[in-house]
Protein backbone atom coordinates (compact mmCIF):
# COMPACT_ATOMS: atom_id res chain seq x y z
CA UNK A 1 0.00 0.00 0.00
CA UNK A 2 1.70 3.27 -0.96
CA UNK A 3 0.88 6.63 1.52
CA UNK A 4 1.16 9.77 0.88
CA UNK A 5 3.05 11.65 3.10
CA UNK A 6 2.12 15.38 4.86
CA UNK A 7 -0.05 15.65 7.84
CA UNK A 8 -2.13 12.93 9.28
CA UNK A 9 0.30 10.17 8.22
CA UNK A 10 0.65 9.11 11.82
CA UNK A 11 -3.67 8.68 12.22
CA UNK A 12 -3.62 6.99 8.48
CA UNK A 13 -0.56 4.41 9.24
CA UNK A 14 -2.88 3.32 12.34
CA UNK A 15 -5.80 2.79 10.24
CA UNK A 16 -4.07 1.48 7.52
CA UNK A 17 -2.63 -0.96 9.89
CA UNK A 18 -5.76 -2.10 11.55
CA UNK A 19 -6.68 -2.97 8.54
CA UNK A 20 -4.47 -5.53 7.39
CA UNK A 21 -3.95 -9.49 8.71
CA UNK A 22 -0.10 -9.18 9.14
CA UNK A 23 2.16 -10.11 11.79
CA UNK A 24 3.27 -7.37 13.97
CA UNK A 25 7.14 -7.63 12.20
CA UNK A 26 5.35 -6.78 8.66
CA UNK A 27 3.81 -3.94 10.38
CA UNK A 28 6.54 -3.10 12.26
CA UNK A 29 8.13 -2.79 8.43
CA UNK A 30 5.43 -1.55 6.74
CA UNK A 31 5.33 1.59 10.04
CA UNK A 32 9.23 2.04 9.05
CA UNK A 33 7.97 3.13 5.41
CA UNK A 34 4.86 5.19 6.08
CA UNK A 35 7.02 7.20 8.81
CA UNK A 36 9.80 7.86 5.87
CA UNK A 37 12.09 6.09 8.72
CA UNK A 38 14.91 5.77 6.78
CA UNK A 39 18.63 7.94 5.46
CA UNK A 40 18.60 7.80 1.80
CA UNK A 41 17.30 4.50 0.51
CA UNK A 42 18.26 2.50 3.92
CA UNK A 43 15.79 1.29 6.44
CA UNK A 44 16.14 -0.54 9.83
CA UNK A 45 17.00 -4.01 8.81
CA UNK A 46 15.59 -6.77 11.17
CA UNK A 47 17.93 -9.19 12.55
CA UNK A 48 16.56 -10.99 15.39
CA UNK A 49 13.24 -12.19 16.95
CA UNK A 50 13.37 -12.91 20.43
CA UNK A 51 10.37 -14.42 21.74
CA UNK A 52 9.18 -14.84 25.98
CA UNK A 53 6.07 -15.67 27.63
CA UNK A 54 6.00 -11.62 28.29
CA UNK A 55 6.97 -10.04 25.44
CA UNK A 56 8.53 -10.15 22.00
CA UNK A 57 11.65 -8.14 20.71
CA UNK A 58 12.45 -6.85 17.28
CA UNK A 59 15.87 -6.44 16.32
CA UNK A 60 17.07 -4.15 14.08
CA UNK A 61 20.69 -2.82 12.55
CA UNK A 62 20.03 0.94 12.04
CA UNK A 63 21.62 2.52 8.76
CA UNK A 64 24.26 5.14 10.38
CA UNK A 65 22.76 8.63 10.75
CA UNK A 66 19.24 7.60 11.45
CA UNK A 67 18.42 8.20 15.18
CA UNK A 68 16.14 8.12 17.81
CA UNK A 69 12.61 9.65 17.19
CA UNK A 70 9.41 9.92 19.07
CA UNK A 71 7.14 9.39 16.33
CA UNK A 72 8.17 5.76 16.61
CA UNK A 73 5.79 5.75 19.58
CA UNK A 74 2.81 5.59 17.18
CA UNK A 75 4.06 1.77 16.90
CA UNK A 76 1.69 1.34 20.21
CA UNK A 77 -1.45 2.76 18.27
CA UNK A 78 -0.45 0.74 14.84
CA UNK A 79 0.16 -2.91 17.33
CA UNK A 80 -2.59 -2.10 19.66
CA UNK A 81 -0.38 -3.46 22.34
CA UNK A 82 2.25 -1.87 25.05
CA UNK A 83 5.67 -0.90 23.12
CA UNK A 84 8.70 -0.18 24.20
CA UNK A 85 11.63 1.44 22.02
CA UNK A 86 15.22 0.66 23.22
CA UNK A 87 17.94 2.71 20.63
CA UNK A 88 21.32 1.45 21.42
CA UNK A 89 24.36 3.03 18.97
CA UNK A 90 23.37 1.23 15.93
CA UNK A 91 20.47 -1.10 16.73
CA UNK A 92 16.48 -0.69 17.83
CA UNK A 93 14.81 -3.14 19.60
CA UNK A 94 11.53 -2.51 19.35
CA UNK A 95 9.70 -4.43 22.85
CA UNK A 96 6.20 -5.76 22.19
CA UNK A 97 4.45 -6.99 25.25
CA UNK A 98 2.20 -9.57 25.07
CA UNK A 99 -0.09 -8.12 28.53
CA UNK A 100 -1.48 -5.01 29.61
CA UNK A 101 -0.58 -3.10 32.91
CA UNK A 102 -3.67 -3.80 35.27
CA UNK A 103 -5.87 -0.65 36.36
CA UNK A 104 -5.59 -1.13 39.61
CA UNK A 105 -3.00 -2.51 42.03
CA UNK A 106 -3.05 -2.43 45.58
CA UNK A 107 0.01 -1.24 48.23
CA UNK A 108 1.08 -4.24 50.73
CA UNK A 109 2.94 -2.24 52.87
CA UNK A 110 5.98 -4.26 51.91
CA UNK A 111 9.25 -3.79 53.72
CA UNK A 112 12.26 -2.82 51.89
CA UNK A 113 15.64 -1.64 51.98
CA UNK A 114 17.10 1.45 53.22
CA UNK A 115 15.45 4.60 51.97
CA UNK A 116 13.76 2.56 48.92
CA UNK A 117 10.13 2.88 47.71
CA UNK A 118 8.28 0.59 45.60
CA UNK A 119 6.79 3.62 43.29
CA UNK A 120 5.24 1.36 40.48
CA UNK A 121 4.53 -1.51 38.36
CA UNK A 122 5.82 -1.66 35.18
CA UNK A 123 5.45 -4.48 32.20
CA UNK A 124 8.87 -5.26 32.74
CA UNK A 125 8.32 -5.88 37.20
CA UNK A 126 8.37 -3.39 39.91
CA UNK A 127 10.40 -0.39 39.88
CA UNK A 128 12.00 1.15 42.60
CA UNK A 129 12.79 4.11 43.44
CA UNK A 130 15.49 5.14 46.23
CA UNK A 131 15.85 8.63 47.64
CA UNK A 132 19.35 7.80 48.80
CA UNK A 133 20.45 7.63 45.39
CA UNK A 134 18.02 10.30 43.58
CA UNK A 135 17.16 12.66 46.17
CA UNK A 136 14.66 15.06 44.83
CA UNK A 137 11.23 14.34 42.88
CA UNK A 138 9.17 16.20 40.75
CA UNK A 139 5.25 15.23 40.47
CA UNK A 140 3.42 16.44 37.85
CA UNK A 141 -0.40 15.59 36.75
CA UNK A 142 -3.79 17.02 35.72
CA UNK A 143 -5.89 16.85 38.39
CA UNK A 144 -7.56 13.53 39.79
CA UNK A 145 -4.98 11.18 37.75
CA UNK A 146 -3.28 10.30 41.35
CA UNK A 147 -0.83 12.98 42.30
CA UNK A 148 -2.66 12.71 45.90
CA UNK A 149 -2.45 8.81 46.16
CA UNK A 150 1.50 9.13 45.40
CA UNK A 151 2.37 11.60 47.85
CA UNK A 152 0.21 9.10 50.54
CA UNK A 153 2.06 6.20 49.17
CA UNK A 154 5.79 7.85 49.61
CA UNK A 155 4.41 9.22 52.98
CA UNK A 156 2.77 6.06 53.92
CA UNK A 157 5.22 3.72 53.15
CA UNK A 158 8.32 5.92 54.75
CA UNK A 159 6.79 6.02 57.85
CA UNK A 160 5.96 2.41 57.60
CA UNK A 161 9.57 1.34 56.99
CA UNK A 162 11.29 4.46 58.90
CA UNK A 163 9.07 5.81 61.81
CA UNK A 164 11.33 7.11 63.88
CA UNK A 165 13.75 8.67 61.29
CA UNK A 166 11.60 10.37 58.59
CA UNK A 167 10.36 13.25 59.21
CA UNK A 168 8.11 15.39 57.08
CA UNK A 169 7.60 19.61 56.18
CA UNK A 170 4.58 19.68 54.25
CA UNK A 171 3.54 22.64 51.74
CA UNK A 172 0.27 22.04 51.31
CA UNK A 173 -1.48 25.16 49.39
CA UNK A 174 -4.65 23.34 47.99
CA UNK A 175 -5.82 21.51 51.47
CA UNK A 176 -5.60 18.12 49.63
CA UNK A 177 -3.20 16.23 52.01
CA UNK A 178 -5.81 15.40 54.72
CA UNK A 179 -3.39 12.06 55.94
CA UNK A 180 -1.05 15.13 56.68
CA UNK A 181 -3.28 16.61 59.24
CA UNK A 182 -3.53 13.43 61.09
CA UNK A 183 -1.22 14.39 64.19
CA UNK A 184 1.44 12.05 63.54
CA UNK A 185 4.65 12.21 64.86
CA UNK A 186 6.34 12.22 61.73
CA UNK A 187 4.84 14.65 60.38
CA UNK A 188 6.40 17.89 61.74
CA UNK A 189 5.18 20.83 60.08
CA UNK A 190 2.23 21.70 58.18
CA UNK A 191 2.10 25.27 56.11
CA UNK A 192 -1.41 25.76 54.07
CA UNK A 193 -0.66 29.50 52.78
CA UNK A 194 1.81 31.52 51.72
CA UNK A 195 3.04 32.84 55.12
CA UNK A 196 3.30 29.56 57.15
CA UNK A 197 5.41 28.42 53.63
CA UNK A 198 7.77 31.18 54.63
CA UNK A 199 8.31 30.64 57.86
CA UNK A 200 8.33 26.87 57.66
CA UNK A 201 10.90 27.38 54.77
CA UNK A 202 12.48 30.13 56.89
CA UNK A 203 13.18 27.66 59.73
CA UNK A 204 14.01 25.32 57.37
CA UNK A 205 16.80 27.01 55.82
CA UNK A 206 18.38 27.83 59.46
CA UNK A 207 18.71 24.26 59.63
CA UNK A 208 19.93 23.57 56.97
CA UNK A 209 22.98 26.50 57.59
CA UNK A 210 23.19 24.58 60.82
CA UNK A 211 23.50 21.30 59.47
CA UNK A 212 26.18 22.28 56.80
CA UNK A 213 28.60 23.77 59.83
CA UNK A 214 28.06 20.90 61.61
CA UNK A 215 29.51 18.55 58.11
CA UNK A 216 31.68 21.06 57.83
CA UNK A 217 33.06 20.65 61.45
CA UNK A 218 33.11 16.97 61.23
CA UNK A 219 34.60 16.75 57.56
CA UNK A 220 31.02 15.22 56.53
CA UNK A 221 30.46 15.58 53.20
CA UNK A 222 27.46 13.16 52.47
CA UNK A 223 25.21 11.96 54.86
CA UNK A 224 25.58 8.81 52.97
CA UNK A 225 28.92 8.30 54.12
CA UNK A 226 27.73 9.39 58.12
CA UNK A 227 25.88 7.32 60.93
CA UNK A 228 23.37 10.28 60.62
CA UNK A 229 19.84 8.09 60.25
CA UNK A 230 17.47 10.98 59.54
CA UNK A 231 16.17 11.88 56.42
CA UNK A 232 13.77 15.26 55.87
CA UNK A 233 11.62 15.24 53.29
CA UNK A 234 9.97 18.22 52.37
CA UNK A 235 6.64 17.88 50.47
CA UNK A 236 4.88 20.61 48.48
CA UNK A 237 1.62 20.80 46.82
CA UNK A 238 0.67 22.87 44.59
CA UNK A 239 3.50 24.34 43.29
CA UNK A 240 1.57 26.28 40.70
CA UNK A 241 0.58 28.39 44.18
CA UNK A 242 3.91 29.31 44.47
CA UNK A 243 4.17 31.60 42.04
CA UNK A 244 3.56 35.61 42.30
CA UNK A 245 0.76 36.84 40.69
CA UNK A 246 -0.50 40.34 39.72
CA UNK A 247 -3.48 40.69 41.85
CA UNK A 248 -0.97 40.37 44.83
CA UNK A 249 0.20 42.57 47.16
CA UNK A 250 3.96 43.44 47.34
CA UNK A 251 4.47 41.51 50.88
CA UNK A 252 2.86 38.21 49.78
CA UNK A 253 4.88 38.49 46.22
CA UNK A 254 8.07 38.63 48.46
CA UNK A 255 7.24 35.73 50.61
CA UNK A 256 6.39 33.49 47.53
CA UNK A 257 9.65 34.90 45.97
CA UNK A 258 11.67 33.85 49.39
CA UNK A 259 9.55 30.33 49.02
CA UNK A 260 11.05 29.25 45.54
CA UNK A 261 14.34 30.68 46.40
CA UNK A 262 14.75 28.76 49.56
CA UNK A 263 13.06 25.60 47.48
CA UNK A 264 15.76 25.48 44.97
CA UNK A 265 18.16 26.14 47.55
CA UNK A 266 17.04 23.07 48.87
CA UNK A 267 17.60 20.77 45.63
CA UNK A 268 20.61 22.29 45.08
CA UNK A 269 22.42 21.51 48.38
CA UNK A 270 20.50 20.21 50.75
CA UNK A 271 19.99 16.85 49.37
CA UNK A 272 23.65 15.98 50.77
CA UNK A 273 22.65 16.57 54.05
CA UNK A 274 19.30 14.46 53.91
CA UNK A 275 17.01 16.84 52.91
CA UNK A 276 14.62 15.00 50.04
CA UNK A 277 12.05 17.55 47.83
CA UNK A 278 9.20 16.35 46.61
CA UNK A 279 7.25 19.25 44.57
CA UNK A 280 4.57 18.00 42.67
CA UNK A 281 2.32 20.33 40.14
CA UNK A 282 -0.78 20.25 38.41
CA UNK A 283 0.24 22.71 35.96
CA UNK A 284 3.79 22.34 34.88
CA UNK A 285 4.71 25.57 32.95
CA UNK A 286 8.52 27.23 33.69
CA UNK A 287 7.05 29.43 36.39
CA UNK A 288 5.23 26.96 38.22
CA UNK A 289 8.36 24.43 37.44
CA UNK A 290 11.20 26.40 38.52
CA UNK A 291 14.45 25.38 36.82
CA UNK A 292 16.47 24.63 39.45
CA UNK A 293 14.02 22.40 41.41
CA UNK A 294 13.68 20.62 38.24
CA UNK A 295 17.27 20.72 37.29
CA UNK A 296 17.90 19.09 40.39
CA UNK A 297 15.12 16.28 40.60
CA UNK A 298 16.85 13.61 38.96
CA UNK A 299 13.34 11.63 39.40
CA UNK A 300 10.27 13.23 37.35
CA UNK A 301 7.02 11.67 37.73
CA UNK A 302 4.04 12.82 35.61
CA UNK A 303 0.39 11.62 35.47
CA UNK A 304 -1.67 12.36 32.70
CA UNK A 305 -1.30 15.81 31.62
CA UNK A 306 -3.08 17.75 28.79
CA UNK A 307 -0.78 18.56 25.97
CA UNK A 308 2.67 17.13 24.27
CA UNK A 309 4.01 20.72 25.65
CA UNK A 310 3.01 20.35 29.45
CA UNK A 311 4.66 16.74 29.00
CA UNK A 312 7.87 17.96 27.31
CA UNK A 313 7.92 20.84 30.50
CA UNK A 314 7.33 17.95 33.27
CA UNK A 315 9.11 15.02 31.76
CA UNK A 316 11.53 16.74 28.87
CA UNK A 317 10.04 14.39 26.49
CA UNK A 318 6.29 13.76 25.47
CA UNK A 319 3.93 10.95 26.44
CA UNK A 320 2.18 12.40 29.64
CA UNK A 321 -0.46 13.67 27.22
CA UNK A 322 -1.48 9.86 26.11
CA UNK A 323 -1.79 8.05 29.46
CA UNK A 324 -5.24 6.82 29.86
CA UNK A 325 -5.35 5.33 32.95
CA UNK A 326 -6.16 6.95 36.85
CA UNK A 327 -2.92 6.00 38.70
CA UNK A 328 -1.23 5.22 35.54
CA UNK A 329 2.59 7.40 35.29
CA UNK A 330 5.82 7.83 33.59
CA UNK A 331 8.89 7.50 36.11
CA UNK A 332 11.89 9.39 34.61
CA UNK A 333 15.63 8.96 35.54
CA UNK A 334 18.14 8.07 33.31
CA UNK A 335 15.59 5.49 31.89
CA UNK A 336 12.34 5.22 31.42
CA UNK A 337 9.15 3.01 32.93
CA UNK A 338 5.32 3.53 32.32
CA UNK A 339 4.16 2.16 35.86
CA UNK A 340 0.83 1.54 37.59
CA UNK A 341 1.51 3.30 41.08
CA UNK A 342 -0.16 1.29 43.81
CA UNK A 343 -3.04 2.15 45.83
CA UNK A 344 -3.32 2.93 49.22
CA UNK A 345 -6.70 4.41 51.49
CA UNK A 346 -6.99 6.53 53.77
CA UNK A 347 -8.50 4.12 56.16
CA UNK A 348 -5.76 1.45 55.71
CA UNK A 349 -3.17 4.67 56.74
CA UNK A 350 -5.11 5.53 60.07
CA UNK A 351 -5.42 1.44 61.08
CA UNK A 352 -1.65 1.42 60.92
CA UNK A 353 -0.80 4.47 62.47
CA UNK A 354 -2.84 4.81 65.07
CA UNK A 355 0.81 4.64 68.10
CA UNK A 356 1.77 6.95 65.82
CA UNK A 357 -0.96 10.08 67.17
CA UNK A 358 1.16 12.46 68.76
CA UNK A 359 -1.05 13.60 71.37
CA UNK A 360 1.61 16.23 72.99
CA UNK A 361 0.02 19.62 72.43
CA UNK A 362 3.29 21.20 71.51
CA UNK A 363 3.82 18.91 68.40
CA UNK A 364 0.41 19.87 67.43
CA UNK A 365 1.34 23.65 67.89
CA UNK A 366 4.55 22.87 65.90
CA UNK A 367 2.55 21.24 63.18
CA UNK A 368 0.48 23.78 62.37
CA UNK A 369 2.17 26.90 62.49
CA UNK A 370 6.08 27.06 61.85
CA UNK A 371 8.87 24.30 62.65
CA UNK A 372 10.66 23.70 65.51
CA UNK A 373 13.70 22.45 65.75
CA UNK A 374 16.03 20.53 68.62
N1 LIG B 1 -2.76 4.68 41.92
C1 LIG B 1 -4.08 4.64 41.85
N2 LIG B 1 -4.72 3.47 41.57
C2 LIG B 1 -6.07 3.44 41.46
N3 LIG B 1 -6.88 4.51 41.64
C3 LIG B 1 -6.31 5.68 41.94
C4 LIG B 1 -4.89 5.80 42.04
N4 LIG B 1 -4.60 7.08 42.31
C5 LIG B 1 -5.77 7.74 42.37
N5 LIG B 1 -6.80 6.91 42.16
C6 LIG B 1 -8.24 7.27 42.16
O1 LIG B 1 -8.38 8.59 41.66
C7 LIG B 1 -8.90 9.47 42.65
C8 LIG B 1 -8.20 10.80 42.55
O2 LIG B 1 -6.85 10.63 42.89
P1 LIG B 1 -6.00 11.77 43.61
O3 LIG B 1 -6.77 12.32 44.76
O4 LIG B 1 -4.66 11.20 43.91
O5 LIG B 1 -5.96 12.85 42.47
P2 LIG B 1 -5.02 14.12 42.32
O6 LIG B 1 -4.24 13.88 41.08
O7 LIG B 1 -4.26 14.40 43.55
O8 LIG B 1 -6.09 15.23 42.03
P3 LIG B 1 -6.09 16.75 42.52
O9 LIG B 1 -4.95 17.38 41.81
O10 LIG B 1 -7.42 17.23 42.08
O11 LIG B 1 -5.94 16.74 44.01
C9 LIG B 1 -8.67 8.72 43.98
O12 LIG B 1 -9.65 9.07 44.94
C10 LIG B 1 -8.78 7.27 43.59
O13 LIG B 1 -10.13 6.86 43.54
Amino acid sequence: MDLLVGGGLAAFTIYAAAKWNKSDKDKIQHTFRNLNYKVKDREPKHFKTHNTDKYTLYSYHVPYGLVDDDKLQVLEKVLNKPVKIIFAKTKLHIKVYKQTLPAKIDYDWPETEGWTLPIGTSLDGPVIHDFDKIPHMTIAGMTRQGKTVLLKLITAHLINNHPDDVEFYVIDLKGGLEFAQHNYKQIRSIASNTLDAFNLLDSLSDEIERDMAFFKSKGYTNVLNTNIKKRKFIIVDEGAELVPHKYMDKDEKLDIDYCQYALSNIARVAGALGYRLIFATQYPTADTLPRQIKQNADAKISFRLPTEVASRVALDEQGAEALNNVGRAIYRTADKHVIQVPYVADSDIKGRFVDYVSTDEKATERRTDTVIFG
